[in-house]
């Protein structure tokens, strides 16, 4: 049994759901607490984390700090960081689980050993993904690097001096937000060109924020295609309090949308760099009943929702759970710019796609968009694959509330990896699922 109170592997039997009901707290931000733990591990000295997630990914890179030499330790629901400043252990093998961001965040910080090398336990999600323009970036700058053809397993050796660097922002912006990190603590810090198109503006605004709240100095240009970051400076230590995620947030929002009833969901503040935060606006463009007080947002459900057409880079991380409400709206929901969904936990156009069509939607793609006609009535009586990926298991949860007959999903105990309070969340809202052994690994 785990903390959830959850078996190891199980796939989840989500019942229909008459209403939604009840208040809950927002869970602690998944980038926030992994942004708020690295930069605390590069200060010199006590950091405290206060609030930070519990999740796989939380998990994922608190054991890494701790490989590279940092002191961890737990105290309530906070985590004490004692950093290791500029000097990271060399010959360490770092094992971050399925976390890409904290993969590539760890990646760039790698720079400052004589050498790290990286593992990974999810060959088929996080082994998969790539890593070729951070490996690239790094290795112009001067470091030796090693992979299987851009992707884990890899190995990473400083050390590098700094200066001026390119880096692709096209396929993800965890490459620079790794560089980010980097920056401060090099001789000659850094000057990074973003090239391409850049893709998720909000996750590189949160990284300079985090600098910011570690006394680190950085600036950047409006279009966030030159950011710079003076070398020789220090992380401060301190205590930072992480906010209320927005993510997993929307897959709650989309559920109580989506259903009769009325949820009070708190800890969730108005002014947050999150781009997920947008989520609450297309819910309300949609139709809902969508309310805010302070950090407290209120749904009540049940209204009929509609169709809209939006550039979903900027809340890439709530599409799927828009998705869920997309597929129960009226009419034809596409998501616009939405490429790097493919090189996610898995493909979340092809195989949202795949998974919608077998419940009965009607759904396209293109390379980089994503089309969903919903429907009024979902028959249910299916099982789904959650692909071994946190969001999908969220958009078909919720879809398999408002379905006549229950959905199975395989591989549901993967909400872990950001979400691990997700299904009992719902439960105290009055939602009921059932828990067999796993059909999926
Ligand atoms: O920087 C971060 O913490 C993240 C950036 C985003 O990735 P991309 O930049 O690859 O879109 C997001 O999807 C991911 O969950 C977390
Ligand atoms: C894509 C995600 O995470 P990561 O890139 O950190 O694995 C996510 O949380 O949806």
């Amino acid at each position: 049994m785990s903390a959830d109170g959850l078996p190891e592997k199980f796939d989840v039997i989500v019942h229909p759901a008459a209403e939604l009901r009840g208040e809950l707290r927002a869970q602690p931000s998944k980038n926030y607490t992994t942004r708020y733990l690295l930069a605390a591990a590069l200060a010199d000295g006590d950091s405290r984390v206060v609030g930070v997630a519990t999740s796989e990914d939380a998990e994922a890179m608190l054991r890494c700090l701790g490989d590279w030499g940092a002191g961890v330790e737990l105290v309530g629901g906070d985590a004490v960081i004692r950093g290791f400043g500029s000097s990271p252990r060399s010959g360490v093998t770092l094992n971050p689980g399925n976390a890409g961001a904290v993969a590539r965040f760890l990646m760039g910080v790698a720079a400052l050993t004589t050498g790290t090398a990286f593992v990974t336990d999810y060959p088929d999600s996080l082994g998969r993904r790539p890593q070729g323009d951070l490996l690239e970036a790094l290795s112009r700058l001067g470091a030796r690097v090693q992979s299987r053809e851009g992707m884990f397993p890899l190995a990473i050796s400083g050390p590098v001096r700094g200066g001026v660097v390119e880096v692709s922002a096209e396929r993800s912006s965890q490459y620079a937000s790794a560089l980010m990190f980097l920056g401060p603590l090099l001789p000659d810090g850094l000057d990074l060109r973003l090239t391409g198109n850049i893709k998720s503006h909000a996750p590189l605004r949160q990284t300079l924020d985090t600098l910011a709240a570690f006394g680190v100095q950085a600036s950047a240009s409006e279009d966030l295609s030159r950011i710079t970051i003076p070398g020789g400076q220090a992380y401060r230590a301190g205590r930072v309090l992480v906010p209320g995620d927005y993510p997993g947030s929307a897959a709650i929002l989309a559920a109580a949308a989506t259903r009769p009833g009325e949820l009070r969901l708190s800890n969730l503040r108005e002014h947050d760099l999150q781009g997920e935060r947008e989520a609450l606006n297309v819910l309300r463009e949609m139709g809902a009943d969508l309310t805010r007080e302070g950090d407290t947002v209120s749904v009540r459900g049940g209204r009929p929702l509609h169709a809209v057409t939006r550039d979903g880079d900027g809340f890439t991380d709530a599409v799927q759970a828009l998705t869920a409400a997309a597929a129960l709206a009226h009419g034809t929901t596409t998501w616009e710019n939405v490429y790097t969904l493919r090189l996610k936990e898995c493909d979340r156009i092809s195989d949202t796609r795949r998974e919608l069509q077998r419940l009965g939607l009607t759904v396209t793609e293109t390379q980089d968009s994503l089309t969903v006609t919903g429907t009024p009535s979902l028959a249910g009586s299916v099982t789904a694959d959650g692909h071994g990926d946190h969001r999908m298991i969220m958009l078909l949860t919720v879809l398999g509330l408002s379905a006549q007959a229950p959905i199975r999903i395989t591989g549901a105990h993967h909400i872990r990896k950001s979400y691990p309070m997700f299904f009992r969340h719902l439960e105290s809202l009055g939602a009921r699922f059932e828990y067999p052994e796993a059909t999926r690994a």
